[in-house]
């Protein structure tokens, strides 16, 4: 009918694509978890594909790496601009320190993508206990997580606009802030790409479908 409206989903409220960022670290589980969820995953290394993306995965890995290749891949500032636009993100542990705004015992002039008002502690929970994994409660999931944590960083502050969605519940680190919202924007001190547990890529993914 002419001039009738005509309801027109947008691609990303049915299947959206979603990037993981592929300079380094654990893509391929990321990936599998987007697929598995109904949504359309690629891997981002161009500035090209990143456009392509009605949300990013930044994976676990290295960030004092990723953060140079992305600069050798001419992705850092895009990465900026696109977050600064308001793209959905999602950052998993050397994910969570690229998003953060401030880091501390960061390497030397250590850059991030930025646009998360949190201040993360690289690798903060020391050698003793580096790598470890605990149940966790994240706030909007009726069960805990089995959250595996390697080298992880914490949430040392969070400015007021930052929606804490868990904390370590156990040992000497107990109260710790490991998981994050703010709008558009998580981040995950653990891997919940490690396992068969998609419900924290879910709420991602239900984030960038309402986006
Ligand atoms: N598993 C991880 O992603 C470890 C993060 C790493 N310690 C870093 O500083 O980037």
């Amino acid at each position: 009918m002419i001039g009738e409206p005509t309801a027109v989903l947008g691609s990303a409220s049915v299947n959206p694509t979603i990037g993981v960022l592929a300079l380094q670290g654990d893509v391929r589980e990321h990936l599998a978890a987007l697929r598995s969820l109904g949504a359309d995953p690629i891997s981002v290394r161009r500035p090209g594909e990143l456009a392509a993306c009605d949300g990013l995965v930044i994976p676990g890995g290295e960030s004092t790496t990723m953060a140079k290749l992305a600069t050798i891949f001419d992705l850092l500032e895009p990465l900026r601009d696109a977050v600064r636009a308001g793209l959905p993100a999602f950052g998993t542990c050397a994910g969570m320190i690229m998003l953060a705004d401030r880091i501390e015992d960061g390497a030397a002039g250590q850059e991030t993508i930025g646009g998360l008002h949190i201040t993360v502690r690289r690798n903060a929970f020391g050698r003793q206990v580096d790598s470890f994994e605990e149940d966790i409660h994240v706030d909007g999931l009726a069960d805990p997580v089995r959250a595996v944590f390697i080298r992880a960083p914490w949430v040392e502050a969070v400015d007021g606009d930052v929606e804490v969605l868990a904390r370590v519940e156990d040992g000497p680190a107990a109260g710790r802030i490991v998981a994050v919202r703010q709008g558009p924007l998580m981040a995950t001190s653990f891997h919940p790409e490690v396992g068969s547990d998609d419900r924290v890529h879910g709420m991602f993914v239900d984030l960038v479908r309402s986006a």
